[in-house]
């Protein structure tokens, strides 16, 4: 008998074939945290009150995979609103890094900060995310840049996901800036980076290794260097590339396998090209776009005819996206890359699970994947996009059961 199971629903399995691969009078069961069983509601195999322990009538409510956001700096400490200010005086984001501001600001306040503060600075950002149905997310370290600091930051991810009904996919940044203690010795940092992958590898607490790949970060050539080091330590890897200025970044992603590239909008139709061939998911952040006031847009079109996987997700950070709304990326995607409101809701399910490589666990309504589901009070799936600052999310569900801790 299943555990539960859910009747006149309508369901955007997300699956490929129709539109949202929807179901119209839909119904569907978990088990033991799975799903059990997906489709019409008139292809039952019996009764519901047969079937299942309970029985949820949704009267025509829609349901969707959990919401995944696959790109969050979400634990950190302080706030970047002064250069915010100075941002609106004039001063460019390259500006305020390369005069030793920007993301070396955070660092100096992530290092002053204990555990207990991370986690209860990053906590009302993740229930905010948690309200509006996201199920899975990914957390990166990355403002630590020294070992102690950045396990501390990845200590904190992990603890978020053991405590809340969240899953949580770790990320090692240490390739994010250069600290101040390596100023004028890029090379001597990434030797440093390098030589923490043993021991961040050992430890559990990263699932995956990230770069910067820019001007303001570090070179095609550095990035290599950490990917091999992350490669030989047995860790898959996933790159921020070709947000400001094309390195080439997305084209060295690609070469690595990597699972995802990130920001993308200077990648070249090679790039793109390299990326569908390597089945690296495009992950698009029209969260700091918006907010540094970029222009060049990522070639949406050059990801599509080569069929490259895109992804969404809000970068949630306080340099360049201190975004807490997935929702609002869906809109944002749609008005200011023109994506469809179809392929933003692709981007926060199944490519956004392919592109942490949950691919296999999450990301659609099918039988056998994990039980996280959305339930929402909406005529249509394109609502979601649609809205603007309003949350129709009537519960999200975590392994089968209903989440109590977040609603709005
Ligand atoms: N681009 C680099 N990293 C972040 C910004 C971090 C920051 O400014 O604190 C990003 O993804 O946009
Ligand atoms: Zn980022």
């Amino acid at each position: 008998m299943w555990d539960r199971l859910w009747i006149n629903a309508r369901l955007a399995t997300m699956t490929e074939g129709a539109a949202y691969g929807a179901v119209e009078k839909g119904a569907i069961a978990s088990a033991d945290g799975r799903i059990a069983w997906v489709g019409p509601l008139a292809e039952l195999p019996d009764r519901p009150a047969a079937l299942a322990r309970e029985v949820i009538d949704l009267e025509g409510r829609w349901i969707t995979p959990g919401l995944i956001d696959c790109h969050t700096h979400l634990v950190y400490g302080g706030n970047r609103a002064r250069e915010f200010e100075l941002r609106l005086e004039g001063a460019s984001y390259e500006e305020i890094a390369r005069a030793g501001g920007g993301i070396r600001n955070t660092v100096k306040a992530t290092r002053e900060a204990s555990e207990e503060e991370l986690r209860a600075g990053a906590l009302p950002r993740l229930k905010s995310l948690l309200a509006e149905g996201v199920t899975t997310l990914e957390i990166k370290s990355g403002y630590g840049l020294n070992l102690e600091t950045e396990l501390k930051q990845l200590r904190v991810a992990r603890s978020l996901g053991k405590d809340l009904p969240v899953t949580v996919s770790t990320t090692f940044l240490g390739a994010h800036a250069l600290p101040p203690e390596f100023e004028g010795d890029s090379d001597g940092y990434i030797d440093a980076v390098c030589a923490m992958m043993p021991e961040v590898a050992s430890s559990g607490l990263a699932d995956v290794v990230d770069a910067f790949c820019e001007t303001i970060g570090f070179s095609y050539e550095q990035t290599k260097r950490v990917f091999q080091a992350a490669r030989d330590n047995g860790l898959p890897v996933k790159l921020h590339a070709d947000q400001l200025s094309d390195l080439e970044g997305a084209k060295l992603a690609a070469e690595f396998g990597a699972l995802s590239a990130d920001h993308l909008e200077y990648t070249s139709e090679a790039g793109a090209q390299a990326m569908a061939e390597a089945g690296t998911v495009a992950v698009l952040l029209p969260g700091a776009f918006y907010f540094l006031r970029e222009t060049k847009q990522p070639p949406l079109e050059a990801f599509r005819n080569a069929g490259v996987p895109i992804a969404l997700a809000t970068d949630s950070n306080p340099g360049s996206s201190p975004a807490t709304s997935l929702l609002l990326m869906l809109n944002m995607a749609c008005t200011l890359f023109r994506m469809t409101p179809e392929e933003a809701l692709l981007g926060v399910t199944r490519h956004g699970a392919q592109a942490l490589g949950l691919r296999e666990s999450r990301g659609t309504l099918e039988v056998g994947k994990v039980a996280d589901l959305c339930i929402w009070d909406i005529e249509s799936p394109a609502e979601l996009a649609y809205r603007i600052g309003f949350n129709p999310l009537v519960t999200s569900v975590k392994d089968g059961r209903d989440v109590e801790c977040c609603s709005s």
